[in-house]
């Protein structure tokens, strides 16, 4: 349903507008990349690609627990969609955006490139119920998570490459702070975690509440997308328990030593993951609206 030429005509300047966008907001601020990639993440496991993370109201995705005080950038999403507007009115999706926004933002950080189909209309709705059910948890089982992959069509490969994701960006000390101290109430670390790397993020994140906003970077080469999350995956210093549950099956395992071995695998397989992820439940045709501000319904 979705098709690469969409805009061809309707916008030839959409990729320049949207690469713009995203190189500028990263140029004020390095995670901003990050930030941007997770995005379309979110809005993809919430009832499909539709755009409806950026709505704003009450009971919304956007105030769900994994995105309240922790999604970011809808600023330059606003901003990207207001130079959409002026070059090409009412023609771009929202959900669109994020897709090409992702895209854009694995590229600038030396990523791979692929392309991205297009086509996606934005949804009306957006559930704050919704956001809690469906995005997994770090807290979850690799079980659990690859269930919520399952159920949207993707696969443990998917889950495997998608988490690769974390080359980029930080994560708050409350994501992962219960592995540090008394883990699962055994007032010992999770043994899962280097000795050296645990260090430095008690270091890091204190056993004290008022650590738990701090940041930790998911890799050493958190503004560059590269595959040291997988060799750090191998050496037990995988940030997130999520993260790290990723060696405790034997499929996955075998996965994140072929994408430490060889991270050209990693980058073709990590655009071939994002085009499934983002064809999770797209409107297309009649259903929906191109909205004109992606924060409210036209
Ligand atoms: C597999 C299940 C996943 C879990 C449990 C998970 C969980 C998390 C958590 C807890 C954070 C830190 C949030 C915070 O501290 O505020 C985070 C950040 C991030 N996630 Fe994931 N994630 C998953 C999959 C993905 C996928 C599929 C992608 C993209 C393809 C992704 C991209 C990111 C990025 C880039 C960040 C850093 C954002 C920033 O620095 O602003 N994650 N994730
Ligand atoms: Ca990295």
């Amino acid at each position: 349903q979705l098709d690469y030429r969409f805009y061809d005509d309707s916008c030839p300047n959409l990729t320049r507008i949207v690469r713009y966008g995203v190189w500028s907001a990263m140029s004020n601020d390095t995670r901003m990349a990050a930030s941007l990639l997770r995005l379309h993440f979110h809005d993809c496991f919430v009832n499909g690609c539709d755009g409806s993370l950026l709505l704003d109201g009450e009971n919304v995705e956007k105030n769900g627990l994994a995105n309240r005080n922790s999604a970011r950038g809808f600023e330059a999403i606003d901003n990207i969609k207001a130079n959409l507007e002026k070059a090409c009115p009412a023609t771009v999706s929202c959900a669109d955006i994020l897709a090409i926004v992702a895209r854009e933002a694995v590229y600038l950080t030396g990523g791979p490139f692929w392309n991205v189909p297009l086509g996606r209309r934005d949804g009306l709705t957006s559930s704050q119920n919704a956001a809690n059910q469906q995005l997994p948890s770090p807290f979850e089982s690799l079980e659990n998570i690859t269930a919520k992959f399952t159920s949207k069509g993707l696969d443990l490969k998917d889950v495997v490459v998608l988490s690769g994701g974390h080359t980029l960006g930080f994560a708050q000390c409350f994501t992962f702070k219960t592995r540090l101290f008394n883990f699962s109430g055994s007032g010992k670390p999770d043994p899962a975690l280097d000795t050296s790397f645990l260090q430095s993020l008690q270091n890091a994140c204190p056993d004290q509440a008022d650590s738990d906003t701090k940041l930790a970077p998911f890799d050493s080469t958190s503004s560059k997308f590269d595959n040291v999350y997988y060799n750090l995956l191998m050496n037990n210093a995988g940030l997130l328990q999520s993260d790290q549950a990723l060696m405790g099956d034997n499929t996955a395992a075998s996965l994140v030593s072929y994408y430490s071995k060889f991270p050209y695998m990693f980058s073709k397989d990590f655009g071939v993951s994002m085009v499934k992820m983002g064809g999770i439940g797209v409107l297309t045709r009649q259903d929906g609206e191109i909205r004109k501000n992606c924060r409210v319904n036209n």
